[in-house]
């Protein structure tokens, strides 16, 4: 494996030659020649390398330097026809088949498989023709039997794990290929597999001992910043599109938003404000879809503001600034879409607006997602923390060795150095825990607002009294209450109608341990726009006595 990076394999002369002639490529990037000698040498492999850094070279010119035919599964068509085109660009022959095949395409296709005479390099499938096609399986069989089948590539490989991020079903069944075709070797390609994702594709693809390479999550060109929304008065709009005209004046972006609504109307609110901003979310007609992109890559609108559904195949090298208007579902998807930024290598910024709100607007989203909360909460721990370096929490995420040096304070903690100050929260733990409790006595269920609300004094009277309330600051409480949800003195519960699936805070499996005397809590803040001396010291302490009414007399009535 070490000596992989050698250019003296018998193919070596010709990899150089293709990759100026045919791809027109000045040198390889970091992992893309010792993959390719890997796999070139028969060798299973599973490559991690973040987005935009060239994997699918890595499958595209061992196919123009191998005899026969590659397979390359792929999970959009859309994503599919970009390689097609872009391989047509460059005059190397590749067909296709999917859903929207002609029945003719489908026939030339599936005759030209067993041909030698065919000259195409690369097969492009969707996973559900190799799941579903009987036919498309025989005439593969045939061709690996007449040594046709050079090679399987499985991009976008994180799809067959359901601990992935994006997982598809008929990425389950392409195990079927390595049992049929054992002799040919596999490459699969992610941009975002952690350690264990990669062991459940391993089993699911039947890849008996695959090489892992991985590439460093370091893009060192990328700046990243979190902002925080305030609840109160949530301008992040404005302040996006303040940035936009001042900073990123001219410069092409992306402003991710949490749902089709925000979409259309983040996007209405930046174009009042003078931006060139387009939507772009699943529920609009392909067309529509395809003119936003066109146009966007083609520096005619400015600004994307888009759902998830603007993601995979996102090729443009000039990207500035992606923007997150709401917070991302897990740090694997936050840095797959903050991604798209920089790609030239060129300076370019991730933002994400961090706001309180939004983490259980998200946790309503994922609840049914197999440890969709737990990921969650790892986003929230990104944007909550203020001492660890932001790409050191990326790159322990996805289990690389980190050293502080990577980073050259491109990443707001690094650039603000100790701007920040350790507070005991224990109190307030208690007290929030109290409040909670005491709902919970009452049967009551309490929404994160509710609690925020019910701690800062806000409401009735009556509950004022009956609970410890606080005078810290509405962003204080906040960042406080995600503090106990992340260290595990709050959690989530849920309720669910046919319509809508409530959140609520309830005790976590931590809150016991405040009934011990010794037991504290820390968490560490941000001193900008804080008065240091706020947080540990004003509290209201309630000192009324006062009697509880009865059970009965209190329900309701309080919250
Ligand atoms: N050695 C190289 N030198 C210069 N540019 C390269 C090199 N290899 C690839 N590229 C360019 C080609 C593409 O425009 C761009 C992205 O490559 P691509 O293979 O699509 O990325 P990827 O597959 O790793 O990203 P994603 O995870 O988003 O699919 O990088
Ligand atoms: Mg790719
Ligand atoms: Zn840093």
């Amino acid at each position: 494996e070490n000596t992989s990076n050698r250019s003296n394999f018998s193919w070596s002369t010709e990899l150089e030659q293709n990759l100026k002639d045919v791809f027109q490529l000045s040198k390889f990037r970091p992992l893309q020649l010792k993959a390719i000698n890997l796999s070139m040498s028969g060798k299973d492999l599973f490559l991690v390398m973040p987005t935009g850094r060239g994997k699918s070279l890595c499958y595209q010119l061992p196919a123009v330097c191998s005899e026969g035919f590659t397979l390359v599964v792929t999970p959009l068509v859309s994503l599919m026809e970009d390689q097609l085109m872009y391989l047509k660009s460059i005059d190397v022959e590749a067909v296709s088949l999917n859903a929207s095949s002609s029945k003719e395409h489908a026939k030339m296709v599936l005759a030209e498989l067993t041909d030698s005479k065919a000259p195409f390099k690369l097969l492009y499938v969707t996973p559900e023709k190799i799941a579903k096609s009987k036919l498309l399986m025989s005439r593969l069989e045939k061709a690996y039997n007449a040594g046709r089948l050079s090679r399987i590539a499985v991009d976008e490989v994180h799809c067959c794990s359901q601990w992935g991020h994006d997982f598809r079903p008929d990425y389950k069944l392409l195990g079927i290929l390595k049992r049929q075709f054992p002799k040919v070797p596999l490459l699969g390609l992610t941009a975002t597999a952690t350690g264990s994702v990669l062991k459940d594709c391993q089993k699911i693809l039947c890849v008996p001992e695959p090489i892992t390479l991985t590439a460093s999550f370091n893009r060192t060109n990328l700046y990243y910043e979190v902002r925080l929304k305030d609840s109160n008065s949530d301008d992040s709009v404005s302040d996006i599109s303040a940035l936009i005209k001042e900073r990123y004046k001219d410069q092409s972006g992306i402003v991710y938003v949490f749902s089709q609504k925000d979409a259309e109307t983040v996007s209405a609110d930046l174009q009042k404000k003078g931006v060139n901003a387009s939507p772009y979310h699943a529920n609009m007609n392909p067309e529509d879809k395809s003119q936003v992109h066109r146009k966007w890559a083609t520096n005619k609108i400015q600004v994307v503001v888009a759902t998830v559904a603007f993601g995979m195949g996102i090729d443009k090298a000039d990207v500035r600034f992606v923007i997150h208007h709401t917070i991302s579902k897990s740090i694997e998807n936050y840095y797959q879409e903050s991604g798209r930024a920089g790609r030239d290598d060129k300076p370019a910024d991730c933002i994400v607006y961090f706001g309180f709100n939004d983490i259980f607007r998200i946790s309503t989203m994922v609840v049914m997602e197999n440890v969709g909360q737990q990921k969650l909460l790892t986003m929230v721990d990104y944007c909550q923390n203020v001492d660890r370096c932001r790409r050191s929490v990326i790159a322990v995420h996805f289990d690389e060795v980190w050293d502080d040096e990577g980073c050259n304070e491109m990443c707001d903690v690094c650039r603000h150095g100790n701007d920040y100050i350790t507070v005991d929260i224990t109190q307030h733990a208690k007290d929030v825990v109290q409040i909670v409790e005491l709902a919970g006595s009452l049967d009551e269920k309490l929404t994160p607002l509710k609690v925020t609300e019910a701690w800062m004094g806000k409401g009735p009277a009556k509950r004022r009294k009956m609970i410890q309330t606080t005078t810290l600051s509405r962003l204080e409480v906040e960042a406080i209450i995600t503090s106990l949800l992340l260290q595990g003195y709050l959690s989530e519960d849920f309720s669910f109608t046919p319509y809508t699936t409530y959140f609520y805070l309830k005790l976590g499996g931590k809150a016991p341990l405040l009934k011990n005397q010794s037991h504290s809590i820390t968490m560490k803040m941000r001193r900008t726009g804080l008065d240091a001396n706020t947080v540990s010291t004003t509290q209201q302490t309630v000192q009324e006595s006062f009697s509880v009414p009865g059970k009965d007399q209190r329900r309701k009535e309080i919250w």
